[in-house]
């Protein structure tokens, strides 16, 4: 499988390269050369595969020569047999039409473990690889996180020999047990740094990073956020997981994504492309409501990053877009670069009309207020006995206000664990959700970070400062 990037210049990579490379060197995103496709028979032979068996089968076309079958089978067994449930990513009803996909039983209670898990253990292998025949091994990981991405790659990093990383999250904008998750690891390894700024002002920051001529002729750069096609890639089994499990592919499924970076539910769009039958695809914003604009008006303009009680999602720059709007426009790298550089300039763009018309086709939105995400927390403890955290409740509202046919399964993507903001949950249901036993005692460790201004400059120099130069 070859992998080209939405601006075009970037050289093509395989699999193992585009993994560790991260962002594309000429900052656009790394997406296949063409879609790997299914048949509807070859779908429902999938049925009833346990999880990391499914996993290794709908992941093989992108992998590519870059892993065997049967290395991919055993990392795939290795990442997810470190879940807490059986069934890896469980479905739970709510009502005769609505579902949460439970994407939360990994180590750190939210969706990113899911793909995390495995790419620890991708890197691990690639670098060991490159070791094996005297290459430089080391890789320093830059990653931007509103407050899952974070603890879901440390995690996954922490103490592995050959890597670094250094975790960018904004200063009190990240709920308590989400920065206890990252500033409690104190492994040599692992650098947290709380920038005085936005999630968009560290994304920025990372990907500003990647274009340093100083940074990456010094340093070997990659990424753990949703930049690196590896972290979608994985993110694209569960809806096959889901919709297999409803009827899949005899019967089309819809789902509801809570959204951020995009990155969830583009996976859903490569899902469709790959041939699993999808009805619709919801994408539920809270305030910081960029997408749905965009979606719904053609409008994509970046106001200021709104804090909310679901600050996971609070995000006005959606980095996977790009990989939407070039497969949507044609994929043309030139025109997608240029359209990209209008945006970075003006924080303001259009759709075409072709990519306009062509999200239409798979994609509706919603933006979701406070009060109605609080209600459909409340509704879910009092009335399905599920208590559900904020981001999901923004799925399921925007999931329930559908116009939907009563006929059609819609699944919304349950995307952390409730006791990660106990207390939002707290003030909507009247009980604060226990932490699992697995994050340990978070709450009485040692935490360590680094304070910065948001600005460049301050995170170039202390990354300057404290990364292990590539030999
Ligand atoms: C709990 C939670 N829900 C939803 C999202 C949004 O997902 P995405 O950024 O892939 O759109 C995030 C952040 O990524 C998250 O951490
Ligand atoms: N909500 C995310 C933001 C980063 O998203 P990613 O999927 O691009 O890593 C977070 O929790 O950090």
């Amino acid at each position: 499988m070859e992998y080209v990037s939405t601006r075009g210049q970037a050289p093509v990579l395989d699999f193992e390269g585009v993994t560790l490379a991260g962002l594309a060197s000429d900052g656009g995103l790394y997406v296949p050369r063409a879609w790997p496709s299914f048949t509807a028979d070859e779908i429902a032979a999938m049925r009833g595969l346990p999880y990391a068996e499914l996993a290794a089968r709908v992941m093989a076309p992108f992998v590519g020569e870059s892993l065997s079958p049967d290395r991919l089978l055993e990392l795939t067994r290795e990442a997810y047999g470190r879940f807490a449930h059986q069934a890896v990513t469980p479905l739970f009803q709510l009502d005769q039409q609505n579902w949460l996909l439970e994407l939360f039983h990994g180590p750190t209670l939210a969706f990113k473990d899911v793909a995390l898990q495995l790419l620890g253990l991708l890197f691990e292998e690639f670098l060991g690889r490159r070791k094996d025949t005297g290459a430089d091994g080391a890789l320093t990981i830059v990653g931007a996180t509103s407050g899952d991405t974070g603890s879901a790659a440390i995690d996954a990093i922490a103490g592995r020999e050959g890597v670094e990383i250094f975790m960018l999250h904004p200063l009190g904008r990240v709920s308590d047990v989400q920065r206890r998750q990252m500033t409690t690891v104190l492994a040599p390894n692992v650098h947290n740094i709380a920038i005085d700024g936005s999630f968009d002002d560290a994304q920025a920051t990372v990907k500003r990073m990647f274009g340093d001529p100083e940074m990456t002729g010094r340093f070997r750069l990659s990424a753990v956020n949703s930049i690196n096609w590896a972290r979608l890639m994985a993110q694209v089994v569960y809806y096959f997981a889901a919709a297999l499990q409803l009827g899949g592919p005899d019967r089309k499924v819809a789902f509801s994504v809570p959204t951020g970076n995009f990155g969830d539910v583009f996976a859903g769009y490569v899902a469709a492309r790959m041939g699993l039958p999808i009805e619709r695809l919801i994408v539920a914003t809270n305030v910081n409501d960029i997408l749905h604009r965009a979606l719904s008006a053609g409008d994509y303009s970046a106001g200021t990053v709104t804090p909310t009680a679901a600050p996971s999602m609070d995000i006005q720059v959606s980095s996977n877009f790009e990989r939407l709007l070039f497969d949507l426009g044609g994929r043309d790298g030139m025109a997608m670069a240029e359209q990209m550089r209008g945006f970075e300039t003006s924080k303001s763009m259009r759709l075409t009309n072709a990519q306009q018309q062509g999200a239409a086709s798979l994609f509706t939105s919603a933006r979701v207020e406070p009060s109605e995400m609080t209600a459909t927390m409340r509704w879910a403890h009092e009335e399905c006995g599920e208590t559900i955290d904020p981001h999901t409740a923004i799925g399921l509202h925007a999931a329930m206000a559908s116009d939907l046919s009563a006929d059609v399964p819609v699944v919304t993507l349950a995307t952390a664990h409730p006791a990660k903001f106990r207390d939002s949950v707290e003030r909507a249901t009247g009980q604060r959700p226990p932490l699992p036993a697995r994050v340990g005692d978070l709450f009485t460790r040692e935490e360590r970070y680094a304070e910065l201004p948001g600005t460049y400059e301050a995170v170039r120099d202390y990354i300057a400062e404290h990364a292990t130069p590539s030999a």
